[in-house]
C-alpha cells in the first residue's frame, strides 16, 4: 500500500517525506520528521506575523512625518523601545539571539519605508567598524566604506542616510558638530562591550527621537558634561576640544556642547 499519498481534499498535512513510508521508518526518524513538522508549523505563523509587521511598518513609515523638518525615518528611540520589550521578556539564555533576530526584523520594517544608507569612515580599524554597523542596522541596509569623514557627514545632514565614524583617530570631525553640522546628532555607539565607543553613529535625527542614555558631549576644556559631580568619560580631545560621554542629564543643543545620546 502507497501510504504516502493524501487524498488532495484531506486536511492532514503530510509530514513524512513523499518517497518514505512510515512502516519502515525508525523511531529516530518517526522523532525527528514530527519535530522537523513542529518547525515548518511555526515557520508558517513567523512568516504570516513577519509579513503582517512589514505591512504595519509601511504604514508607520507613511503616518510619521517629523514634526522638526525633514530626518531620516530612522527612530533609534522606538528602537530602543522594541529591543527593551523583548529582552525583557526573554530567557535570559536567549538574549543575544533575540537582540540579533529584533535588530534585523526592525532592519527590514525600516527599509519598507526606504533602503538605509550607512557610510562608514574607520581608517585603523574598517572591518570592526563595518561588522558593528552591519550588526546596528542589519542585512536590508546598504553599508560602504568611505574615505572621508566630512563627506559622509554631509551626506548624512543632507538627510541621505547616516555615517558610522571612528573616534580613534587622528581626524578630530566630532568637533564639527558643533560647528558646521549642528543637525546632526550621534545616536549610537560601538564597540561598547563595556568599553568605550571606537565608533559613533551620526545622522540627521529628530532630536525627541534620540535614545536614552549616556550623552554625548563636545565641549570646550576638559570638563565636558561634568556639571553636577556626573560621571563623565572621555573619548578625545582635540585643540582644546573634548569629546566625552556623560550621564548629565543634557538635552541635545548647542549651549551644553550636547551633541546626541547613545542607548
Ligand atoms: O516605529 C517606527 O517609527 C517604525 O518605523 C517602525 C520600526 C520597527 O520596525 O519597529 C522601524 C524603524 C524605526 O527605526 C523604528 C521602528
Amino acid at each position: 500500500m502507497t501510504v504516502s499519498t493524501l487524498n488532495p481534499n484531506s486536511n492532514l498535512k503530510q509530514v513524512w517525506p513523499a518517497d518514505m513510508n512510515p512502516a519502515d521508518m525508525t523511531p529516530e526518524q518517526m522523532a525527528l520528521t514530527a519535530l522537523r513538522h513542529e518547525i515548518d508549523l511555526i515557520d508558517d505563523q513567523i512568516l504570516e506575523l513577519f509579513e503582517r509587521r512589514l505591512a504595519i511598518a509601511a504604514s508607520v513609515g507613511k503616518a510619521k512625518d517629523a514634526p522638526h523638518g525633514p530626518h531620516t525615518k530612522l527612530r533609534p528611540d522606538r528602537e530602543q523601545t522594541v529591543l527593551g520589550r523583548m529582552l525583557g521578556q526573554c530567557q535570559p539564555e536567549n538574549a543575544e539571539a533575540v537582540a540579533g533576530l529584533w535588530r534585523e526584523i526592525v532592519g527590514w520594517g525600516l527599509a519598507r519605508q526606504g533602503t538605509l544608507q550607512v557610510q562608514v569612515w574607520a581608517p585603523n580599524d574598517p572591518t570592526r567598524a563595518f561588522d558593528g554597523a552591519r550588526q546596528r542596522f542589519g542585512m536590508a541596509a546598504d553599508i560602504r566604506m568611505v574615505r572621508d569623514p566630512q563627506a559622509a557627514l554631509a551626506f548624512a545632514a543632507e538627510g541621505h542616510g547616516v555615517a558610522v565614524l571612528a573616534v580613534n583617530t587622528d581626524d578630530a570631525w566630532w568637533v564639527g558638530l558643533r560647528r558646521e553640522w549642528s543637525s546632526l546628532s550621534v545616536f549610537d555607539g560601538f564597540g561598547l562591550g563595556g568599553g568605550q565607543p571606537t565608533a559613533l553613529a551620526v545622522g540627521k535625527i529628530d532630536p525627541p527621537a534620540l535614545p536614552t542614555g549616556r550623552r554625548v558631549v563636545v565641549a570646550a576644556g576638559g570638563d565636558a558634561g561634568d556639571g553636577g559631580g556626573a560621571r563623565r568619560w572621555g573619548l578625545a580631545t582635540d585643540h582644546g576640544w573634548t569629546l566625552a560621554l556623560t550621564d548629565a542629564d543634557l538635552a541635545p543643543g548647542e549651549v551644553e556642547g550636547c551633541v546626541g545620546a547613545i542607548g
